[in-house]
């Protein structure tokens, strides 16, 4: 089994690690995680994984390198690291807005770099995960596919819409735990106690998802089989979008996207 080290156990850093050892996609004792204040990777520790703050040692004989630092700490960190990374080794990026060129320029140039955006549905082996990669070969490709896939849904896409995935995916999380929380306070209002409430909540829309996801079938077409004519649920959708529902959801979407556009052209 080869190592993996996780350079920076932040909050997707620890996901990815927890995600490993949940699923047991790996033995703990392969995985090395790293942070500044070390002590933060206490609960990590307690599943076996090594942990610690020494990045060198980290990379020191890994196969596989993440990187999880925030995006203006990727420079220093890919100073300090490349020299001690293997040159069969693959790094996997995580940081929003860097692109894989940057990346081969920044570790040298003897790697193969992949962009990853996963999201913190990593944790739970439920991640949707979009991949690019550069001077990889179809090896490789496939032996960070299939790492991922032992942590959700993967797909390889075109690097330019790495942006796009990080607002659908990653971000998207957050979109629709918001949702859930909304749902959740409806309930309330209507009787329901907030756990009850947020329990049918969230098991409803796991519920959409499925029916999308295992039965092939487009939102509209699930929606039709719910909205019976007269009906209540009509009414509750119309009320929603006079609201501007599907508007604001797509004004938000493009917000964070454009931020990310914003980003990358600052740092050209
Ligand atoms: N949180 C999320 O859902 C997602 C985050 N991302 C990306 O993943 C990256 C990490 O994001 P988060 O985990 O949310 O940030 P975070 O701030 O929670 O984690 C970053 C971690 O890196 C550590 N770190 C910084 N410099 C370091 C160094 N030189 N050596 C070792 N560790 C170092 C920090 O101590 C911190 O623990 C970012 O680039 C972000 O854009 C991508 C997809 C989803
Ligand atoms: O909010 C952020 O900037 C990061 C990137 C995607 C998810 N979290």
């Amino acid at each position: 089994m080869e190592k993996i080290a996780i350079i920076g156990g932040g909050n997707l850093g620890s996901a990815i690690a927890r995600g490993l050892v949940h699923t047991k996609a790996c033995d703990p004792q392969m995985i090395h995680v790293t942070r500044r204040r070390a002590q933060l990777l206490a609960p990590l520790a307690g599943f076996g994984v090594i942990t610690g703050s020494n990045n060198l040692e980290a990379v020191k004989s890994a196969k596989i390198v993440f990187l999880a630092v925030k995006p203006y700490q990727m420079k220093d960190l890919l100073a300090e690291i490349s020299p001690a990374i293997a040159g069969d080794a693959v790094l996997i990026s995580l940081a929003t807005g860097i692109d894989n060129k940057t990346l081969l320029e920044l570790s040298g140039g003897k790697n193969a770099v992949f962009r990853a955006m996963p999201n913190t549905a990593v944790a739970i082996g439920q991640s949707m995960t979009c991949l690019a990669s550069l001077n990889a070969t179809p090896d490789q490709d496939e032996k960070v596919k299939a790492l991922f896939e032992q942590l959700g849904t993967v797909q390889f896409i075109p690097e330019e819409l790495m942006a796009g995935a990080t607002v659908l995916a990653a971000c998207g999380i957050a979109f629709a735990l918001r949702f859930i929380r909304a749902a959740t306070q409806g309930g309330i209002e209507i009787g329901f106690g907030s756990e009850l409430a947020l329990k049918i909540a969230s098991q409803t829309v796991k519920g959409a998802a499925h029916l999308l996801i295992e039965g092939g079938t487009h939102p509209e077409a699930e929606i039709d089989k719910v909205t019976t004519p007269r009906g209540i649920t009509i009414s509750g959708l119309n009320e929603m979008e006079h609201q501007g529902f599907s508007s604001s959801l797509i004004k938000g979407l493009m917000a964070s996207y454009q931020k990310i556009e914003n980003g990358s052209k600052q740092q050209k």
